[in-house]
């Protein structure tokens, strides 16, 4: 599914309007349909529900669906916040429908005074500002923001969350942004609804189709999409009855130093359980018995130190690389990771402390080998491309980094970005809390790396292996829940995860 921005969307609904064609008040009188048919499925027992209503069409919305809960029994007030000296061309005609209905309390109000009393049992409709927003919000309408978050009513946002920007909320006062505890956004998501710090405004988001004209969906141009299955599915490439363990390639998994082998033994085992032909995992010599004993059907290259990664094997045979889990950044990995970068020629999927070092060493990103991968949390992500306030910045930053050096620059967290060389950023739907625990990103990649080594380019390897990683994590989430939830899980759940994915 393609993110279009607040600005792009409004040029897809006049599309729509022209090329239908259809009306815009009758537009609205769609959307505002869906609405009412998701609140009455969610809250099927009439309930008493204040609809806060700015002037535009945001507010022409909240109007169209006041009348349809009242004619749903619903008891409805309405408050009409008097902030501009006009209400948009449909509100206008949606007021008057109101009217005319004739058994909805309507107030027109313009004063903290004037503020109803909001009842925790109440269900607060959110529809003072949408996607024309066009700066924070202050005044009374602010008053009105903060009694909607300081009541215990349930609230639903119209469209988008009054006072949060569709993107770029980095210059916006977060104390003038309604707190929904659900948001029905038209046609597509809106960006910020995948940052973190927006998630106490935006609550559950569900989008609503509201019939929005298919060729200019189509058509429009946006660097950012969310994943689906369908279209991870449509990556994957079949295997064929004479393939041979050749066929899928050689990775190379530099990984594990002194008290860290548990992420080399998850590493290999998620790489093997992802189609890897043949796995070379390199690894210091105190870890060849734990390996051996724990992923057999991995080869096993060991390191001159006992504790640490200080050298790699010849990688002529190797059609991918990975280095960093669990590996510690002393003196000689860099040194050896200085060597590596220099001389490979293949992918590498650099993780954990191989980032830390280049976030060190930032000279090594001269060397970085074109179509790379990249796994950073966000501590990682600071060291290695720099500190950002909020996470649209850090969004443009990791474009940017992916771009410049030809990468690909994940970003692990809910909603995990994907930034590839060419501009495109893929967020992730699938995963849950229950993932964030020790090993997770050693498992993402082992993933990756087997997804590369048999041939897979950069871009789709990483976007599979996201995808498929958090689908692992769900149906293991589903099984033993998201408090016990391990790394091992992930992989014990790597083969229905596969199943799943190509059904
Ligand atoms: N896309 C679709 O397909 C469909 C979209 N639909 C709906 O339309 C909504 C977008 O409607 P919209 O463009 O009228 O914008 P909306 O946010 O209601 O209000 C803009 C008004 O507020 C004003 N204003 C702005 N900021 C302000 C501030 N801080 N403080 C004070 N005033 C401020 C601004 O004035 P100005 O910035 O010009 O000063 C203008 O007067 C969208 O979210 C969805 O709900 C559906 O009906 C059907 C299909
Ligand atoms: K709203």
């Amino acid at each position: 599914m393609k993110i279009y921005s607040t600005k792009q969307i409004a040029a897809i609904d006049a599309f729509t309007i022209e090329n239908e064609p259809i009306s815009s008040i009758d537009l609205m009188e769609r959307a505002a349909g869906e609405l009412c048919k998701c609140i009455l499925e969610k809250f099927p027992e009439p309930i008493s529900c204040k609809v806060f209503v700015g002037p535009g069409n945001n507010g022409g919305d909240g109007l169209a669906l006041a009348r349809m809960l009242a004619e749903n029994k619903y008891t409805v007030e309405v408050y009409v916040l008097q902030i501009s000296s006009h209400l948009s061309a449909d509100a206008t005609t949606n007021l008057q429908r109101l009217k005319l209905l004739g058994n909805i309390a309507l107030f027109e109000i313009d004063a903290a005074e004037a503020i109803p009393w909001i009842f925790p049992d109440d269900l607060v409709i959110d529809a003072i500002f949408g996607a024309g927003l066009s700066r924070p919000i202050a005044g009374f309408a602010l008053d009105v923001v903060n009694a909607i978050n300081a009541s215990e009513a349930t609230v639903v946002a119209i469209d988008i969350p009054s006072g949060l920007m569709g993107e770029d909320n980095s210059q916006n006062n977060r104390k003038g942004i309604v707190k929904a505890d659900i948001t029905l956004s038209f046609q597509f998501p809106k960006l910020a609804f995948l940052f973190p710090e927006n998630e106490a405004f935006v609550g559950d988001w569900k989008v609503l189709s509201i019939g929005l004209h298919p060729d200019a969906i189509e058509k429009g141009k946006t660097p950012f999409k969310m994943l689906s299955r369908d279209f991870v599915k449509n990556l994957l490439m079949p295997r064929k009855k004479f393939d041979h363990k050749g066929t899928y390639g050689h990775g190379l998994l530099i990984s594990g130093s002194y008290g860290k082998m548990g992420a080399a033994i998850l590493a290999s085992r998620a790489s093997l359980r992802s189609g890897i032909g043949l796995l070379t995992s390199h690894i210091p010599r105190l870890g060849y018995q734990i390996l051996q004993t724990a992923v057999p059907e991995a080869m096993v290259s060991i390191d001159r130190s006992d504790i640490i990664f200080t050298e790699y094997p010849d990688l002529s045979q190797y059609k991918a690389v990975a280095i960093g889990p669990g590996i510690d950044k002393k003196q000689n990995s860099f040194r050896a990771m200085v060597d590596l970068l220099k001389e490979v020629k293949v992918p590498v999927v650099i993780d954990a402390d191989a980032i830390n070092i280049i976030g060190e060493h930032p000279e090594l990103k001269e060397h970085l080998p074109m179509g790379s991968v990249f796994t950073p949390h966000v501590k990682e992500f600071e060291r290695l491309v720099g500190e950002s306030k909020d996470s649209y910045t850090r969004n443009c930053m990791q474009r940017e980094f992916a771009q410049k050096h030809s990468i690909c620059l994940i970003l692990k967290g809910a909603y995990t970005a994907i930034a590839c060389p060419n501009g495109n950023c893929y967020f992730n739907p699938t995963g849950n809390p229950g993932m964030a625990t020790a090993g997770s990103g050693d498992v993402l990649t082992g993933i990756i790396l087997s997804l590369l080594s048999q041939g897979y380019p950069s871009r789709i390897a990483a976007i599979i292996a996201v995808y498929l990683h958090g689908l692992a994590g769900d149906l293991a989430a589903e099984e033993v829940g998201v408090e016990a939830l391990t790394a091992g899980d992930i992989i014990s759940y790597l083969p229905k995860a596969w199943l799943s994915l190509k059904k």
